[in-house]
């Protein structure tokens, strides 16, 4: 049983056979050409190019880390790593310029095909995100995910590429984050379209989004899943919270906070009366009638809906970082609004070691933790950690991420032990990237991006060759270290079934 305090132990664990590794990246962060090929503009184009005031660095993803051109070098630093699967996504309209399928650009899908095609070469498996963040700017003019449309804007979308990859791709993700699209895009107004309608716009998102992801699971399920047998799931930012103490009030409080973080999008899909969960439900509708709206700022799903969304996936996604500590609060705020729904407050310890982004702590136990919770409350559901990652600044020596990446991958052998149907771990990211509006000021990278060379130059870190040693050994060893930061591609005969 893994302790919260003082949880090593001396005992070496290994990743079970069959036991996946991949490495991930998303189209708007990595690929540049934003107006290549016959490209469209998506809504992180114009946001960053409206307000270039915004970003950290002033680096947007007009060219982020050339993989459109370089797509042929990412792939040799897998081989290097020797993962199993590329998690990467589809940018909608590099395929379909103006969001719908009525025009479909061919070079768009010529790009993803040759470079799934890489991929295969060299038996590594495609892990594809349909949606990660970058709607086409054209379907946001007509509301973006706050129209139900938008449902049937997706599942035309996933056709045209279910279509054209189904029989090379393994396994899909439908959509990255749906808290991060609607809370932080049409909520708070941080991310695109940034919308600033906190308490409505982000929880018209949240149900579009929801059927939309079902939408394109159940199209899969209908005319792909017997053919190909490939998996079809979400990715949800799963990160941990904890009560600050153990008081009643904390701990309903943390209850609380994560209903609204995971339940919010878990109960749908994974609980066996399906729907947006009980207490999400009624905090939001009896705020609502206080202030004044005739019915819950959350929109209902309707029977039908329901129902399409429950077991609408094969795994969940498991994008985890970090840790917050949650405290009950009386503290007025801004109403409506998704905080005075939810209505804590958040903290971290101040012991837990930092990355460069502020938000990311070090809380290695918090990823057996999510785990753990994800088990007992929707019983044993088929995961894959979809994102797992550190920020630092430039330079190849980033002990810091080697032991972030130690430290939870020991914890995640430990959730394994512990009954955890976990099928794979993916490391974000594969190469520094455009941070969205941090631009590259926080680098995420295995490998290290020089933003300054034409090409965007990729060079192995450190934590590229311990992440390699861990894949190869399938151990975590602490006192492995290179004798020197080169690179080389070692053959490895991946076994594993699709
Ligand atoms: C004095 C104490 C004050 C405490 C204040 C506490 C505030 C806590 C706020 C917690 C916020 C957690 C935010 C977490 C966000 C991540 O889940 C999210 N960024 C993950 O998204 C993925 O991130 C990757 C790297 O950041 C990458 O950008 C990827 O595309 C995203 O999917």
């Amino acid at each position: 049983m893994f302790q919260v305090e003082g949880w090593s132990d001396l005992k070496v664990r290994r990743f079970p056979d069959g036991f996946l590794f991949g490495a991930g990246t998303s189209a708007y962060q990595v690929e540049g050409a934003w107006n290549e090929d016959g490209k469209g503009e998506s809504i992180w184009d114009k946001y960053l190019h409206d307000n270039p005031d915004i970003i950290s660095d002033g680096r947007n993803g007009d060219v982020a880390s050339n993989s459109y051109h370089q797509y042929k070098r990412d792939v040799e630093m897998l081989r290097e790593l020797g993962v199993d699967y590329y998690r990467f996504s589809i940018s909608w309209s590099r395929v379909l310029p103006r969001g719908f399928s009525n025009e479909i650009n061919e070079k768009g899908l010529e790009y993803y095909d040759k470079l799934i095609d890489e991929l295969l070469k060299y038996n590594i498996k495609p892990m594809i995100t349909l949606y990660h963040f970058d709607l086409p700017q054209t379907l946001q003019d007509f509301g973006g995910w706050a129209n139900p449309l938008s449902t049937e804007w997706f599942e035309d979308y996933a056709a045209v590429i279910f279509k054209a990859f189904a029989h090379k791709v393994p396994y899909w993700i439908t959509v990255n984050q749906p808290n991060s699209i609607c809370v932080e895009g049409y909520g708070q107004g941080l991310m695109a379209p940034a919308i600033s309608s906190s308490g409505i716009g982000d929880y018209m998102c949240i149900k579009n989004v929801l059927v939309a992801h079902a939408r394109a699971y159940r199209l899969y399920e209908r005319e792909y899943k017997k053919k190909f047998k490939g998996s079809v799931g979400i990715a949800l930012a799963l990160n941990w919270a904890d009560p600050v103490n153990n008081s009643t009030k904390n701990v309903e409080a943390t209850d609380v906070y994560r209903e609204f973080m995971i339940g919010l999008y878990m109960h749908p899909i994974w609980s066996k009366d399906g729907g947006f969960p009980k207490m999400v439900k009624e905090r939001v509708h009896q705020n609502s009638i206080k202030q004044g709206f005739k019915k819950s700022r959350l929109p209902a799903l309707s029977k039908e809906e329901v129902t399409l969304l429950k077991g609408s996936s094969d795994f969940v996604g498991v994008n985890h970082y970090t840790t917050v500590l949650v405290k009950s609060t009386d503290r007025g705020m801004s109403a409506p609004s998704f905080d005075d729904d939810v209505h804590v407050e958040l903290t971290y310890r101040p012991e837990w070691k930092n990355a460069t982004s502020s938000w990311l702590k070090s809380v290695p136990y918090g990823i057996y933790r999510v785990c753990v919770y994800l088990n007992t409350k929707y019983d044993y559901p088929q995961m894959f950690v979809t994102e797992h990652g550190w920020s630092t600044r430039p330079g190849l020596k980033d002990d810091t991420r080697v032991e972030n990446l130690r430290l939870y991958l020991k914890a995640i052998l430990f959730a394994i032990e512990d009954g955890t149907d976990l099928k794979g771990y993916t490391t974000w990211s594969l190469m520094d990237n455009v941070e969205w509006v941090a631009g590259t000021s926080e680098r995420f990278g295995l490998y290290e991006v020089d933003f300054e060379s034409e090409d965007k130059n990729r060079t192995a870190r450190l934590s590229a060759l311990v992440y390699k040693r861990i894949i190869d050994k399938r151990i975590v060893e602490d006192d492995y270290k290179p004798n020197n930061l080169k690179m080389s591609i070692t053959n490895r005969n991946v076994k594993t079934e699709l």
